[in-house]
């Protein structure tokens, strides 16, 4: 059986860039770096599907021949690896956070805003409470 390279979803998207850019199409890997020039639909558009992650919607989406899928066997350099998840390459961007025992928390944007209406009425109790102490000193003298 024929071994191919594999790769993580996370190793893939540090590939996107005009010097070095991978494409991802059905699970398979390609490094496109030095076809981009040759794309007769521009590299901005393979660009902007590497920077995206899964490329194959993007890929079949043009309807592209059968020249150009065998274009692609050039370039093919392994596959994605089995229940690669899309959230390793979010955290490998972020610098995880290592935590005492060694637990280790990634960051994600997924980060909860304080409630900003519990703040307002944490500060206009207290307030509340001096116009009334302020308005019953006032009125007794
Ligand atoms: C390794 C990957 C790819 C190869 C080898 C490849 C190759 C080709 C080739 C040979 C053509 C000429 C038309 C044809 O023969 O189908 C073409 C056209 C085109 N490709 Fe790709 N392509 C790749 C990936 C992509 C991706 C990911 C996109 C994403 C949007 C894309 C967008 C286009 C567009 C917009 C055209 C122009 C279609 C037209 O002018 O009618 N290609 N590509």
């Amino acid at each position: 059986m024929e071994e191919h390279k594999v790769f993580s979803l996370a190793e893939i998207s540090l590939h996107c860039n005009k010097n070095d850019c991978w494409l991802t199409i059905d699970g398979k890997v390609y490094d496109i770096t030095k076809y981009l020039e040759e794309h007769p639909g521009g590299e901005e558009v393979l660009l902007e599907a590497s920077a995206k992650g899964d490329a194959t919607k993007a890929f079949d989406e043009v309807g592209h021949s059968s020249t150009a899928t065998s274009i692609m066997t050039d370039y093919f350099i392994g596959v994605v690896v089995e229940g690669s998840d899309p959230l390793d390459a979010v955290q490998l961007k972020k610098e995880p956070e290592v935590e005492e025992g060694g637990f280790v928390e990634a960051k994600t944007s997924e980060v909860k805003k304080p409630s900003t209406s519990m703040s307002l009425v944490d500060f206009l109790i207290p307030l509340l409470i001096l116009c009334m102490a302020f308005g019953a000193w006032y009125f007794y003298n």
